[in-house]
C-alpha cells in the first residue's frame, strides 16, 4: 500500500494549510504517521467533506481515499457540540469486502483516537450480530 502511494505524486499542499484548517490533533496524528503533503484526492475532497458537501470519488487504489474520508469524519464530530447519548454510533463507514475493512481500520485508529469520546469498532461478516451487540454495550465510549 505504502509503496504504491511512493509511486505517486504528493501535492504541494500541506495539510496544514488546508482551509479551513484542521484541527492539532489531527495534524499531529498526520505528522506522527508521517503524513505531511496531501495526495491529489486528499487536497480536492478534504476541504469539501469539511464543509458538509457530499462528494462522490472515483480514485485509484492506494491514492489516499481513506484519509481522504476518516479526517472530515473526525473533524465534524470534534466541532459537534451535542453530548451523544450512552452507545450512540458516531459514525459508520461501510466497505465490500473484509480484507478493506480491516485496512480502513488500520489507517483511521490513529485520527479517531484522537477523538476522546469515540471508539472505533471492526465489525465484519460471519460473526454472531449478538456478539457485536455485546462488543458495543460493553464498550464505554461511542462506538464509530
Ligand atoms: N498524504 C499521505 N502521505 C503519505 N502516505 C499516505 C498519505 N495518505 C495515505 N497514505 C498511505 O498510503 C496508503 C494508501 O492509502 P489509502 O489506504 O487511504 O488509499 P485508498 O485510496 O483508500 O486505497 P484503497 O482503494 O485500496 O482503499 C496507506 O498506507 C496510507 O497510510
Amino acid at each position: 500500500m505504502y509503496s504504491d502511494l511512493h509511486n505517486k505524486a504528493l501535492t504541494s499542499t500541506r495539510f496544514s494549510e488546508l482551509n479551513p484548517p484542521l484541527s492539532d490533533l489531527v495534524l499531529q496524528a498526520l505528522s506522527h504517521s508521517g503524513f505531511n503533503f496531501c495526495t491529489p484526492v486528499q487536497a480536492a475532497t478534504i476541504p469539501l467533506l469539511c464543509t458538509y458537501k457530499d462528494v462522490i470519488v472515483d480514485a485509484a487504489t492506494g491514492s489516499g481515499k481513506t484519509v481522504a474520508f476518516v479526517i472530515p469524519l473526525v473533524e465534524i464530530l470534534r466541532r459537534s457540540s451535542s453530548n451523544p447519548k450512552p452507545h450512540q454510533v458516531l459514525g459508520v463507514i461501510i466497505s465490500p469486502t473484509r480484507e478493506l475493512s480491516s485496512q480502513i481500520y488500520q489507517v483511521a485508529q490513529p485520527f479517531i483516537s484522537t477523538l476522546s469520546n469515540g471508539k472505533l469498532m471492526l465489525l465484519v461478516g460471519g460473526v454472531d450480530v449478538k456478539t457485536d451487540m455485546m462488543k458495543i454495550k460493553e464498550e464505554e465510549r461511542q462506538p464509530l
